[in-house]
């Protein structure tokens, strides 16, 4: 079976902390993707080389592996074939490539390269239907919603909602798509599988405690008042 057959059907839980968090370790990721797959995870999306060594080290579960670079204005996935080939070398099975138009522009020579010469998936990150489209035709593996909201052109994101309606226009176009970005609730991950998702990424609602104890904070007339 394929590395993108394994992800079929299944939830895939992002386990990154962010800079700020005091979570920050590798060691500490690792215990979370543990209780990810306790908790029936079927992959997991994950940042850094250091964070992929450390948790190829206890599972054979597929490893979606992203270097993350902060640009200008938001964070960057994967922009070089030196740091794709890193997430290789430390066990990703799949490398999440930034595919906007944003960062892409009209050069796609960074899949083209991963594709051809590392060997390994790709899962192009995208915003638009239009990038989703692109990325594909260039032969990626999957296409993940992951950037919908974040880009200057998708600005700003409806409301925390999960961008469902890319999710269903890829698949109209026979892209095999992965839902990501603002999962928050087990049902909207009913409505991305009825929209024809091939999986589902899961990140803060899951692995980001402070994430998640700030929007329970929200909610209380100390910080509502
Ligand atoms: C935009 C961007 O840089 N997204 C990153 C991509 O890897 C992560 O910070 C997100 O946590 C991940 O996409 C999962 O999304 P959510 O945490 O909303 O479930």
């Amino acid at each position: 079976m394929s590395v993108i057959d394994q992800l079929r059907g299944g939830l895939i839980v992002s386990c990154q902390a962010p800079q700020e968090s005091p979570l920050r370790s590798s060691a500490l990721m690792a215990r979370m993707a543990e209780a990810a797959i306790l908790g029936g995870a079927v992959a997991l999306r994950v940042n850094s080389p250091e964070d992929i060594a450390e948790i190829r080290a206890f599972t054979d579960l597929p490893i979606i592996g992203l270097h993350k670079v902060f640009g200008v204005r938001r964070n960057i996935i994967t922009p070089t074939f030196e740091l794709a080939a890193g997430l290789v070398e430390a066990g990703a099975d799949i490398i999440a490539i930034d595919a906007t138009d944003e960062v892409l522009g009209d050069s796609f020579e960074l899949l083209r390269r991963v594709r051809t010469e590392l060997g390994c998936s790709i899962m192009a990150d995208v915003s638009t239907l239009d990038e989703g489209v692109r990325a594909w035709n260039v032969g990626v593996d999957i296409v993940g919603t992951t950037l919908s909201g974040y880009t200057p052109y998708t600005l700003p994101a409806d409301d925390e909602q999960p961008d469902i309606q890319l999710v269903r226009d890829l698949r109209e176009r026979d892209i095999l798509v992965v839902a990501e970005g603002r999962y928050r609730a087990p049902e909207q991950l009913q409505d991305a599988f009825r929209a024809g998702a091939h999986a589902v990424v899961v990140g803060a609602a899951i692995t980001d405690p402070v994430a998640i104890a700030r929007r329970f904070a929200a909610r209380t007339p100390r910080l509502t008042r």
